[in-house]
């Protein structure tokens, strides 16, 4: 079984406690409790394969963030959550994914952006386009309109982000074996024929062995020409 470390980030009260209790124990949790750092463990079966998804809720109001750096640098993937009700809750998760790439440096990181709370039509402040704009922006960053409510798009989501970790482990192996396989072809070229071949190796000495008495023969010859007791010696 594998190992999946998914880390929940966005701004206070967008809902990621409630989006990752409901993944995880399929319940929605009503009252509002702003969260520390709360970790999760799942089991599930993705394409065929069992995963240990550790999942951990992140604190979103300010005074709580401290530890995000570390979070952020153990987090295989990441769900980045805004709630449609909160335009600021969107502006936030821009510099929250800075700092993810800055942390990861590199911009090939597993995650989803989320708008959550979308069952709440009467008071959205940003549309579906809002957030297709931001995943295009992105990068295509696959964006999902969830409701911890009612479940909407919640387990696709956190697969969704599971593929990409392992679309992203296999592509780094199989980088691996390459260089593996390069490197080994390398070193084989780069080695003499009598190291790679064990005959042409013995024929070569042997070759060797019989010309020796004739390369001194020459080399003490004074009547043999310069070129012949030069070849012998090569040998
Ligand atoms: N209508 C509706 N309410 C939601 C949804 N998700 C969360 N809520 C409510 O929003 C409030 C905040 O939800 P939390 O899950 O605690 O938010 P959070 O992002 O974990 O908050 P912090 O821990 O402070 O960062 C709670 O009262 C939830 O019941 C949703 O999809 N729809």
């Amino acid at each position: 079984m594998r190992d999946y470390k998914i880390v929940v980030l966005g701004a206070g009260g967008v809902g990621k406690s409630s989006v990752t209790v409901q993944f995880v124990q399929g319940v929605y949790v009503e009252s509002y409790d702003p969260t520390i750092e709360d970790s999760y463990r799942k089991q599930i079966e993705i394409d065929g394969r069992a995963c240990d998804l550790e999942i951990l809720d992140t604190a979103g109001v300010a005074q709580f963030t401290a530890m995000r750096e570390l979070y952020i640098k153990s987090g295989k993937g990441f769900l980045l959550v805004y709630s449609v009700t909160d335009e600021n809750s969107l502006k936030e998760l821009l510099a929250l994914r800075e700092q993810v790439l800055r942390i990861k440096d590199t911009d090939n990181v597993p995650m989803v952006l989320l708008g959550n709370k979308c069952d709440l039509e009467e008071d959205r402040v940003l549309s579906i386009e809002d957030g297709v704009k931001v995943s295009q922006d992105w990068g295509l960053v696959p964006f999902y309109e969830t409701s911890a409510m009612y479940k909407t798009n919640v387990d696709e989501a956190f697969i969704d982000v599971v593929r990409q970790i392992m679309r992203k482990e296999a592509a780094i192996s199989a980088e691996k074996k390459q260089q593996k396989e390069q490197q080994k072809k390398l070193q084989e070229n780069t080695k003499s024929p009598i190291e790679i071949n064990g005959d042409i190796n013995k024929e070569k000495v042997s070759e060797a062995t019989t010309k020796t008495p004739r390369a001194k023969q020459s080399a003490i010859d004074p009547a043999k020409p310069k070129s012949q007791s030069k070849c012998c010696t090569i040998m």
